[in-house]
């Protein structure tokens, strides 16, 4: 990850939504350290309650189930962007929310209202008590958790290219890289699906968004990209543009 180079002019709130693999984590704490800005990561927080909920025999497969734990375990992220932390119930949740289990499971959970509740209200409490500015990333921050963010931006990327990612970092129990392109694609897109057709605030790109392709990038220069766009939305705010007009 860059040093800090520079510090952004105007305490800024940054959106960045979209599908998996595109690049949004990376993308969003190489920023947010770079420009001193806080970090959310709230797919790491429907990780943490869908992990919560596994370890806790909650039936994943029942939606009323989920609907009944969802106020139960106590959620807490860290949001410095060098060291992104996350708990569920005081337990560290950071290595357990990256298995399989939890990453099959995730869409089911993230779907029902009343997680969707829990969890964007605690994301907006966040964001209000970062004085100096933050980078939220996720699927429906700039549709529905900040949408008065002062800057949008969605990450795009090729299906192959991202499964191309994901393979480099996946490997198998025996430490070997996982080469099975077609069916990390294929669970890529799966969720993708899930999480753009569920009912309660779908992955969707806000219409005042940035859209971003970052196929054909290095991760380099979407960064630049992203760190260019923040510090002109800062500048707007700065000079007290209406919100509306620093997103664009
Ligand atoms: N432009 C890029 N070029 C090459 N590799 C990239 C690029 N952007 C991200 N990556 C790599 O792709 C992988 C996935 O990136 P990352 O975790 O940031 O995506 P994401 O959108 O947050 O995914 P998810 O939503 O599934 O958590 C990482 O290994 C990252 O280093
Ligand atoms: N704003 C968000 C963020 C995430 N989700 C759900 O969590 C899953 C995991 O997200 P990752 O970014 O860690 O891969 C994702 O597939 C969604 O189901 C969400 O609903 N809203």
């Amino acid at each position: 990850m860059p040093t800090t180079v520079s510090a952004t002019p105007a305490a800024v709130i940054v959106a960045i939504d979209g599908p998996s693999g595109t690049g949004k984590s990376s993308t969003s704490k190489a920023v947010a350290a770079q420009l001193g800005l806080s970090y959310l990561d709230t797919g790491a927080q429907y990780r943490a309650i869908t992990w919560w909920m596994l370890s806790n025999g909650v039936d994943v497969s029942d939606q009323q189930a989920i609907a009944a734990a969802a106020d139960k375990p106590s959620i807490v992220s860290g949001t410095d962007p060098r060291q992104p932390a996350i708990s569920a119930d005081g337990l560290d949740a950071a290595g357990p929310i990256r298995t399989q289990e939890v990453t099959a499971a995730v869409s089911a959970v993230s779907a029902v209202p009343e997680v969707r509740t829990r969890i964007t209200e605690l994301q907006r409490t966040i964001a209000a008590s970062a004085d100096g500015g933050i980078v939220v990333e996720g699927r429906d921050i700039g549709t529905t958790v900040l949408p008065g963010a002062d800057l949008k931006v969605f990450l795009t990327a090729s299906p192959e290219a991202r499964a191309a990612r994901r393979s480099g970092e996946l490997k198998t129990t025996e430490g070997k890289p996982v080469t099975d392109l077609a069916a990390t694609q294929q669970a890529l897109t799966a969720r993708d699906k899930a999480d753009s057709s569920r009912k309660t605030s779908p992955l969707k790109k806000a219409d005042d968004a940035v859209e971003v392709d970052t196929t054909e990038l290095t991760l380099e220069q979407v960064i630049e990209c992203v760190v260019t766009l923040v510090e002109k939305a800062a500048a707007r705010k700065a000079e007290g543009e209406p919100v509306e007009e620093a997103a664009r």
